[in-house]
């Protein structure tokens, strides 16, 4: 709070706006009421007629009124008793305006004081608005607002200073008159004096009379001079006071509206603030709330990464077992695939499987190359022994002395052991179990080869790729399938494979490329070559395709299908008139140096036959001749192996020139004998039997691993 200390020396404590700032107002009031005052002595000491309670006062009217009656009954009075009067009411007048004077001054001095304190209650205005600014700095316009009001303030004071100035010149100014009156007065005085002394030396009443009315008049002229200059005093100081009063009004309206506005801007600024400590205080919250459950996370995050060490750990001691197991599968691979190559070298690296197929009821698709009769009327001509490793080929006699033949009398009985018979009760998965050792030697990396042989009609298609419908899938799909399944095992251990399928028939001494388009250029030329240093067969411009899947297989061997040559014979309507050859190449790496190179040929022989038998005749003659012959290169071979012989006929027929890599020292071999229990097809039977058994009869020599297995 600011205390005022007014000129009596009181304190006045100035009343308080809502805000609780001082009221410069108020404080402008107090002044009012002093300069009223001092106005109001002013007054009464120059004659006015404003009423006055001060004793004082009332004793200095009393007195002017006396003087005035003096000067009053001095008129009538004689002249020396006249002039004394005027002398003494003259004075009185000089006086009166010298009191005049010096409250004007007191006046001026108020009205200083008076600017004075504005000046302070400005500078206090000016403070608070500069707190005002401090709280309200963002509102920029308005702080500038208030700026313009205080420089016009500002420029108010200015103005009034110079209004002051301006007042304190006419006081001067007044001042020097009145100087110059008293230098008037006191001449008059002088004079009066020399007057009244020539007026006692000269008794001169007339003369002292007329000077004393002169000095009259001019005392009386000096008073309304006075009067008028004290009335254009007032009307000036009213004025001043006017405008000071509107001054005053101007700037506390000013400053209730600054004040105002800056406690609507403080309101403001409170609300923001009020507003933003809300803001920090919710985000304070938030900012816990997510402390908390920072901390929380952070005490989720040390469990879960003890968990994830905890698993690491574990993960490395099973990674550890794994690496072991793995060797140890890898030890065990090897293992297997040596006690399996010793079994197959027990075995014998060429192997013979006699498969006798059913008898087909009539309308099967085969006819009865012997006269026409149905394979039912004369079926029975194999008797099977040894468990199911041994089988006797009985001709039928015409005495009914065996049920082996069917009620005929035996006339001649023919006995042979392979390494497994079949019997027509023999199901597809029964003979796929005994060959896919051979396909596992191949996925080993050694080199095999499964072929089909015997009189057309006897079965070879049906053991090879599948039954007539399809339904019954024979050794080709069922070995993909089992390459396939191996090679997905395989790469859990981190084997990968890569397998190659070509698919070709050699048709009349000509290769075909059975992959490639049905259409074929006749200028493609299809010729066998032999790589001494692989010592491996491939043939010229062969279609070879990379297969990924079984599907792709099966699309491999459907297409390959659908171009072979087939040809309807009197012993088969489906008869097959090429040696089909499905070589798949198996190459495998474990990323770890082990490395594997296997081949698998599946070949599904043309059909032998007797042409006098056959009835073939023409193209069908010259085919079936053609197929014999190059059957016949295969016996010689196989002949030339069995005694060892240092040449071994491989040229001598494109078939045996190809499978010359498979038939080698090299190789595996199995042989499928096919027969068809038929009678009729007795001596086509006996002369496979005979041919199989040369085949079994052939050592053809230690496989060797085309492959290597190691842990890297
Ligand atoms: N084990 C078997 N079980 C049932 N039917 C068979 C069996 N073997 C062959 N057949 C049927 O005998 C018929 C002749 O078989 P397939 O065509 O396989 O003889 P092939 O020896 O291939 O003849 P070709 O040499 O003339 O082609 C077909 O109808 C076939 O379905």
């Amino acid at each position: 709070m600011v205390t005022l200390a007014a000129t009596n020396g009181v304190s006045v404590e100035p009343p308080l706006c809502d805000d609780g700032s001082p009221g410069g107002v108020s404080t402008s009031s107090v002044d009012d009421a002093l300069v009223e005052e001092a106005l109001d002595d002013a007054d009464l000491h120059l004659g006015g007629t404003k009423p006055s309670s001060s004793p004082a006062t009332t004793t200095t009217s009393s007195a002017a009124a006396a003087a005035a009656a003096a000067v009053a009954g001095a008129t009538s009075a004689p002249p020396p008793a006249g002039g004394v009067l005027r002398r003494e009411v003259t004075l009185h007048v000089l006086e009166t305006v010298n009191s005049r004077v010096e409250n004007i001054g007191s006046i001026i001095l108020l009205l200083r004081k008076q600017l004075s304190r504005l000046k302070d209650a400005l500078e206090r205005e000016t403070l608070s608005r500069v707190a005002s600014d401090a709280l309200v700095e963002r509102h920029s316009d308005k702080i500038a607002s208030l700026r313009r009001q205080r420089r016009g303030l500002r420029q108010k004071v200015v103005e009034e200073a110079a209004r002051a100035d301006t007042l304190a010149d006419r006081i001067s100014t007044l001042q020097g008159e009145r100087d110059r009156l008293v230098g008037e007065v006191r001449a008059a005085q002088a004079a009066h004096a020399a007057s009244a002394a020539a007026a006692a030396e000269a008794a001169a009443s007339s003369a002292v009379t007329a000077a004393s009315a002169a000095e009259e008049a001019r005392a009386e002229e000096l008073v309304r001079e006075l009067e008028s200059t004290k009335a254009a005093r007032d009307g000036e100081v009213a004025t001043l006071l006017r405008e000071m009063a509107a001054v005053k009004s101007e700037m506390a309206a000013d400053s209730t509206r600054s004040l105002a506005a800056a406690t609507e801007q403080v309101r403001a600024v409170t609300a923001q603030r009020d507003s933003a400590v809300a803001e920090a205080a919710a985000a304070a919250a938030r900012v816990t709330e997510l402390e908390s459950d920072s901390n929380r996370r952070v005490l989720q995050l040390a469990d879960l990464e003890r968990e994830v060490r905890t698993l690491r750990d574990q993960l490395g001691s099973n990674n550890q077992e794994m690496t072991l197991l793995r060797r140890q599968s890898l030890d065990d691979e090897v293992e297997r695939r040596r006690l399996h190559n010793q079994v197959q070298e027990l075995k014998g690296n060429i192997r013979v499987y006699c498969r006798v197929r059913p008898l087909l009821l009539s309308g099967a698709g085969v006819g009865d190359a012997a006269g026409g009769a149905s394979e039912g009327s004369a079926s029975g001509v194999f008797r099977y022994h040894s468990r199911g490793r041994g089988i006797d080929a009985v001709k039928p006699g015409d005495a009914p002395t065996s049920s082996a033949t069917g009620g005929l009398p035996p006339v001649g009985k023919w006995g042979f052991t392979f390494d497994r018979v079949f019997d027509g009760s023999a199901t597809q998965g029964d003979v796929f179990a005994e060959v896919s050792e051979m396909v596992q030697s191949a996925l080993d990396g050694y080199r095999v080869c499964i072929f089909a042989y015997g009189q057309s009609g006897s079965g070879k298609t049906h053991t090879m790729l599948s039954s007539a419908d399809g339904g019954e899938l024979g050794v080709i799909p069922r070995a993909v399938a089992q390459i396939f399944d191996h090679t997905e095992r395989m790469s859990a251990d981190g084997w990968q494979f890569e397998l190659k399928a070509s698919f070709m028939e050699v048709y009349n001494e000509q290769v075909r490329d059975l992959l490639g388009s049905a259409e074929e250029d006749p200028n493609v030329k299809y010729d066998v070559k032999f790589d001494a240093a692989t010592k491996l067969c491939w043939v010229t411009n062969l279609t070879t395709a990379t297969v990924n899947s079984r599907e792709e297989v099966d699309n491999v061997i459907s297409t390959s299908l659908s171009n072979r040559s087939t040809a309807s014979t009197r012993s088969n309507e489906r008869s097959s008139r090429s040696h089909c050859v499905f070589r798949l190449h198996i190459s495998g790496s474990n990323g770890h140096g082990g490395k594997v190179s296997g081949l698998l040929n599946l070949i599904d022989l043309a059909g032998s036959e007797r042409v006098k038998v056959s009835g073939a005749a023409g193209a069908r003659m010259r085919e079936a001749q053609a197929i014999n012959k190059s059957l016949s290169a295969l016996g010689d071979v196989i002949a030339a192996l069995a005694n060892k012989d240092k040449h071994v006929p491989f040229r001598n027929s494109k078939l045996t020139y190809f499978l010359q890599d498979s038939l080698g020292g090299d190789s595996k071999t199995l042989m499928f004998v096919n027969l068809s229990p038929s009678s009729a097809h007795f001596s086509e039977s006996l002369c496979s039997l005979r041919f199989a058994q040369k085949v079994n009869a052939c050592e053809i020599g230690r496989a060797n691993k085309n492959g290597r297995v190691s842990l890297g």
